[in-house]
């Protein structure tokens, strides 16, 4: 359902559904909250909206796999932190604006490009879409880490200052998989080293060659979402693993996706932060745990 507003079609959010929208200003959202819209879900997100001092007023992000789990949470705290937002995502019955399957590089390209010209830039770009099924496994590397590719050189386009752009961050959500490997998991631990590699990569690029962009990747360990769920099913043929997977996340525990955007906010906002690995980890009641950043053996030449 959209409502027309003075800075354009803000489609409204369903009990039942999630939140997707995207809003061109935070205008739009004083105007969408005037029209006496009911919506609890959405009177607590634009309540929230910023103040003039926040950290990503004027930023203008996208987020990929946002209508729900870690991907809705990192949208939140964008808003709460005075960014715009265009989320893309998947799914007739969830996306009301802009429809968008990473596995199509058109689809990606026409979602940044109608953010770009929404917002008049891209300045934040998470590439957290992904899907956990070792039966799917190739499913699994086209989104999971080819999705994220497609996503982080498409957004090159819009934000490299090589080609006109202004710079800014690009997160890529990887996994603790992607630092040591879940054995019930094997091509999921593949892929997400894989996107750990590559972010590390493009962040040395980019200093190297000056596009002004830095390059991140957040590594979660077990978080509480639609995807941690139905684990069984999800395991193909190693399922019979699953008690050594239920032991890995009694062992490590469960985050809350609240959790794992506080991290992304630090990825985002410190500008320090190029080619950083941080690892996203409960902390317990003895205070062990919580987040690092990963170090890896460096060459000099
Ligand atoms: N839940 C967990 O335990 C952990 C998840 N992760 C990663 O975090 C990211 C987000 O996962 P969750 O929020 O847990 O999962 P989720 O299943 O709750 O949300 C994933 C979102 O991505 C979207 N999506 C999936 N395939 C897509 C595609 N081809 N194109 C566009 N959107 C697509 C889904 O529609 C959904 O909105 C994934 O990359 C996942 O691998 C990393 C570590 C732990
Ligand atoms: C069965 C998979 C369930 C959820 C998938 C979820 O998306 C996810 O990514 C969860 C990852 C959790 C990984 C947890 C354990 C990995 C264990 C070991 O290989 C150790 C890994 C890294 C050690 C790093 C460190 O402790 O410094």
């Amino acid at each position: 359902m959209l409502y027309q507003t003075p800075s354009g079609k803000v489609p409204l959010p369903t009990k039942q559904g999630h939140i997707f929208f995207t809003c061109t200003d935070i205008e739009c959202c004083r105007d969408w909250r005037t029209t006496e819209i009911r919506d609890p879900t959405a009177e607590v997100l634009l309540s929230q909206y910023p103040t003039a001092e926040m950290a990503l007023n004027g930023k203008n992000a996208v987020v990929t796999g946002a209508v729900m789990g870690i991907g809705k949470a990192i949208t939140e705290i964008l808003l709460q932190n005075g960014a715009k937002v265009a989320l893309l995502d998947y799914g007739e019955d969830k996306v009301f604006f802009m429809n968008c399957d990473v596995e199509s590089e058109e689809d990606i390209k026409a979602g940044l490009k109608k953010a770009a010209e929404t917002f008049g830039g891209i300045d934040i770009l998470c590439n957290n879409a992904g899907i956990l099924n070792e039966g799917l496994w190739e499913k699994m590397v086209s989104i999971n880490l080819m999705g994220i590719i497609k996503g982080s050189y498409l957004a090159l386009e819009h934000m490299n200052k090589l080609t006109g752009g202004r710079g800014g961050v690009i997160v890529n959500t990887a996994s603790m998989a992607g630092i040591g490997p879940l054995p019930s998991c094997p091509v999921y631990t593949a892929v997400k080293h894989g996107v750990v590699g590559f972010t590390r990569a493009m962040a040395a690029a980019s200093t190297l060659s000056g596009y002004g962009i830095r390059f991140n990747v957040l590594c979660p360990a077990f978080v509480q979402t639609d995807l941690f769920s139905n684990i069984p099913k999800k395991l193909g043929r190693f399922s019979e693993l699953c008690l050594e997977t239920q032991q890995l996340v009694e062992h490590f525990g469960v985050l809350d996706v609240s959790e794992v955007a506080e991290a992304l906010l630090e990825l985002v906002t410190d500008e320090t932060k190029n080619g950083q690995v941080l690892l996203v980890l409960p902390t317990d009641e003895d205070g062990k745990g919580g987040n690092s950043y990963i170090s890896f053996p460096t060459y000099v030449q």
